[in-house]
């Protein structure tokens, strides 16, 4: 127990897992705590201080599962093992207790495991840092789990937006940092485990030192320049990875650096309303990357998800990632055969990083290897194609091709000799290098297996020496190998002549047990035999570890081409499958859309086995070629919010490199995407819808630019209708007149429609419905122009109101038409009171008693009759 406290008291924080045997065992309170979460046994092992102490245990061999649901859960656990076998510290005295520690500690952050990752998403573990007294911001963010690490400057305003973007899965920040009020506020949207550290692990010379000694070099050139807050954040994520690995040596791969305004700003609220790759109810399907993602393979799948999570502002970047869809889309069946392929490929990013932190096992080699082969035949694949390949697909296949990569080949080719058929999945168990594979260890292995026929053979000889068929050789871990004889025979051994050769062990009821010399030089030659194969076993496994280290770079640079391969090929699948196509890239901010869809709604629809209207939009933000501001009106469910939607995802989805739902797209690249589309509640900041409302509308106005494009869906809805109107009119205004830039605006506010008339750069547009037969019909395509009227009585309707209120409704709504201004002259209180039956709710009636046939009705049909009578008579209740 002494042992124990004593690590515990290193690890406050952290569930300790104390290796015992074949168990990590859990003390005291966390024991407790452990088997609430896990639904484990909580028992009690000794006492400690006159208490029982409380204990949980999870087997060994499967606490990846346990593991997985206590980080769920928000805990962190240190695993502390035995550092020496049993038998080691048995020889520094008959009483040492075996030697242990904790050798890693694992937080949401920090885990490599293929079992509780989630093989489609990456994740980030992200360190935040300021300098010049908070002027200044960095983060550092890697991926432990493919070796992953990005450092890039801020500025602290965007701390929100860069972190929305980013799979956070942990975030560390100084606990002085942390008090800022413009992190208090990145933070509160984001909902992710937070670790606070110490100061002293995020000064700028402690990061350039922690770099060095990361990478192993004495001057940091080579990476480029860093700035004091990115030396800070470096430093404080190198600080938290050597703690959490208790010192092993980090890696990861060379830091990638990025500068702020190379890529499309999405900030947090335009990221939740445009449902990128999280639904507003959380999740991931029904959104933009769900829609979208064909992908057959999990770095694949990260790859997309990064690109659309973090669109590109780079003209080069994203004309070359149209011409790797544009080349797979004219060549459907070396798509086809590439995709098959890509299939069985496996994921080769977190294969390779188990194994450089010495956390794989016999099967993330076989995974490197079927990658590495896989790979050069999709390059052998591309390589027989005869249009040439463009920019990024010949890189890709450069780095995959078997005749230039020898290294590569041979090591796949070698991974695959040495490896059995089966593996198990921990080195240790033995039993993965196949036969042939090294002649030490067949030599080991037979004589292991010789030696059991032997054994087979002894006990056959003693039998017959001594006239004792029963006589059987057995194997326990107390006695190792031993003879057993049944009890009657006993006595025959412990005689002369027997007793010579035969020495007695062991007196059982019905059995006694002996051993010979002979039997015991045997079994001293077996376990030698078994202990010599394991040990070489676990030599070859390091051997072909340390390979897989020595090529490390070009199975990062093989991982990254099959992940662009993978995005290249299923976006040409997806664009093909929907009829996307290839957006062309303007010089000039447009955006003139010819048979604009959403990709999402289609999608939804086309379930539903109904079709899509596909709708035009011309803006031009110089206001040469088109309005740059068009204000879209039209009866509530006409599709305002969809048209709107569908403008800024055709953005996104550009910029990320994808085709995008059209017969024609040309536009400008944005700088900025904003939108404010829905009220929404966010009780849990503390703030009002209306008061959200206002924070983004002006978060929007005031960054915007010429570039930017932005769509605003009823803004002002929240608050009283002057107020409401007051300020769309004044955002519409500032956004024709001050930030110039592209922008929809969906309003109710039919006044808006003339102020859109007098704006020089302003346009009217709207969506239609018509009423056919009492019915009001949908028409989904936009029209230049106003809306005439507004259908919402209709609409409310449809959305089952009850038939008195919406006779109600229209009768106020005749009155303020014909009189406007007329509020609060409404005869407010009078109709209400009316218990009799309106005209709408008599027919309601009616009409159901003009459906039933009495004499065709069963008791039970026409008990349900009178139930739908009675609630067609009282519909409110
Ligand atoms: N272009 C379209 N083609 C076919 N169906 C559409 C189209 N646009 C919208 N819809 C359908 O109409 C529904 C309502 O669309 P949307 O929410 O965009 O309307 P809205 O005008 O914004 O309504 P509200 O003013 O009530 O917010 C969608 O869920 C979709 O099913």
């Amino acid at each position: 127990m002494a042992q124990y406290l004593d690590i515990k008291s290193r690890h406050p924080d952290a569930l300790l897992f104390f290796r015992m045997g074949d168990f990590y065992e859990l003390f005291f309170e966390d024991a407790v705590r452990a088997a609430e979460i896990l639904d484990i046994t909580l028992t009690a092992r000794g006492e400690h201080e006159g208490e029982p102490i409380p204990m949980a245990g999870v087997p060994y061999h499967s606490a990846e599962p346990y593991l997985a649901r206590l980080i769920k859960s928000g805990e962190r656990v240190a695993v502390c093992e035995q550092t020496e076998s049993p038998a080691e510290a048995k020889k520094r005295g008959s009483k040492a207790i075996v030697n242990r520690e904790v050798v890693r500690i694992v937080t949401p952050g920090t885990i490599t495991e293929d079992t509780i990752l989630p093989a489609r998403q990456g994740q980030a573990l992200v360190a935040l840092a300021f300098a010049s007294g908070g002027a200044d911001a960095a983060i550092a963010a890697c991926d432990v789990s493919t070796g992953a690490l990005e450092i890039r400057e801020v500025p602290p305003e965007a701390l929100g937006e860069r972190l929305s973007a980013l799979p956070v899965s942990e975030l560390l920040v100084t606990e002085e940092d942390e008090a800022r009020p413009l992190v208090r506020l990145a933070l509160s949207a984001l909902r992710v485990p937070i670790t606070c550290r110490p100061k002293r692990a995020a000064t700028p010379k402690q990061g350039e030192a922690a770099l060095k000694a990361a990478y192993k070099v004495s001057a940091l050139d080579a990476f480029g320049d860093f700035s004091r807050a990115e030396y800070s954040a470096a430093g404080l994520l190198l600080d938290y990875l050597s703690l959490t690995q208790a010192g092993a040596d980090i890696r990861l791969d060379a830091p990638r650096r990025a500068s702020h305004g190379q890529r499309l700003a999405i900030d947090p609220a335009t990221r939740a309303s445009l449902e990128i790759d999280t639904a507003i109810r959380g999740g991931r399907a029904g959104t933009l990357l769900a829609t979208v993602d064909r992908t057959l393979t999990a770095p694949g799948a990260r790859l997309l998800a990064a690109r659309l999570a973090e669109p590109e502002c780079d003209a080069g970047e994203i004309a070359a990632r149209h011409d790797a869809v544009a080349f797979f889309l004219e060549e459907p069946a070396l798509t086809e055969d590439i995709r098959a392929r890509l299939k069985a490929v496996p994921d080769l990013e977190r294969a390779r990083t188990r194994i450089r932190l010495e956390r794989g096992g016999p099967r993330d080699l076989k995974a490197i290897a079927g990658a590495i082969i896989q790979g050069a035949e999709i390059a052998s694949v591309l390589a027989g194609n005869k249009t040439g390949l463009p920019g990024p697909l010949a890189e890709a296949s450069r780095a995959l091709d078997a005749s230039r990569q020898a290294a590569l080949k041979s090591l796949g080719d070698d991974l695959s000799n040495a490896l059995a058929e089966e593996l198990p999945a921990l080195a240790r168990d033995g039993g993965f290098i196949a036969e042939g594979w090294d002649s030490e260890l067949d030599e080991s292995r037979a004589l292991k297996s010789d030696s059991r026929q032997v054994i087979a053979a002894l006990q056959a000889r003693y039998a017959e020496e001594t006239g004792i068929s029963a006589l059987k050789i057995k194997f326990n871990n107390v006695l190792g190998y031993f003879i057993d004889v049944p009890a009657r025979h006993g006595d025959a051994l412990l005689k002369p002549p027997h007793a010579e050769t035969f020495i007695h062990r062991q007196t059982l009821a019905s059995n006694i047990r002996f051993s010979t010399a002979e039997l015991s030089d045997l079994a001293g030659r077996i376990s030698r035999a078994e202990e010599a194969s394991i040990a070489r076993e676990l030599s070859l496994f390091r051997d072909l570890c340390a390979r897989v280290e020595a090529e490390n770079e070009a199975i990062s640079a093989a991982a990254r081409a099959l992940a662009i391969i993978d995005v290249a090929t299923s976006s040409a699948a997806w664009a093909d499958e929907i009829g996307a196509v290839r957006p062309d890239i303007a010089a000039e901010p447009v955006f003139e859309a010819e048979g604009l869809r959403h990709p999402v709604v289609e999608a939804a629809l086309r379930k539903e086995g109904e079709g899509f209207t596909a709708n035009d939009l011309s803006l031009d933000a110089s206001g040469a070629q088109a309005a740059r501001l068009a204000v879209v009106t039209g009866p509530n469910m006409a599709g305002k919010s969809t048209f709107l939607r569908q403008a800024c995802l055709a953005i996104i989805l550009a910029q990320a490199g994808l085709f995008v739902p059209a017969r024609r797209l040309r536009i400008g690249l944005a700088d900025r995407v904003f939108s404010r589309v829905g009220a929404s509640d966010d009780l849990s900041r503390g703030r009002s819808t209306f008061m959200v409302e206002m924070v983004e509308t002006a978060a929007i106005l005031s960054q915007a630019t010429p570039q930017s494009f932005v769509i605003l869906d009823e803004v002002g809805r929240g608050t009283s209708t002057y107020d409401g109107l007051a300020i769309a009119w004044a955002a519409v205004e500032h956004l024709h007149g001050v930030n110039k830039c592209r922008a929809l605006f969906a309003t109710h506010y039919h006044e808006l429609t003339g102020l859109a008339e007098d704006l020089e750069h302003a346009v009217n547009l709207s969506l239609r419905a018509k009423e056919w037969k009492d019915e009001l019909v949908f028409l989904h395509d936009v029209q230049k122009g106003a809306a005439d009227k507004s259908y919402g009585v209709q609409v409310a309707r449809l959305a089952g109101l009850p038939a008195r209120a919406v006779k109600r409704a229209e009768q106020i709504l005749k009155q303020l038409e014909s009189k406007p201004g007329a509020v609060e002259t409404l005869p407010l209180f009078a109709a209400t009171s009316q218990a009799e039956p309106g005209p709408a709710e008599e027919s309601e009636l009616t009409r159901l008693l003009d459906t039933v046939d009495p004499d065709g009705l069963t008791p039970r049909e026409a008990l349900d009759v009178i139930y739908r009578l009675k609630q067609a008579r009282t519909p409110e209740r």
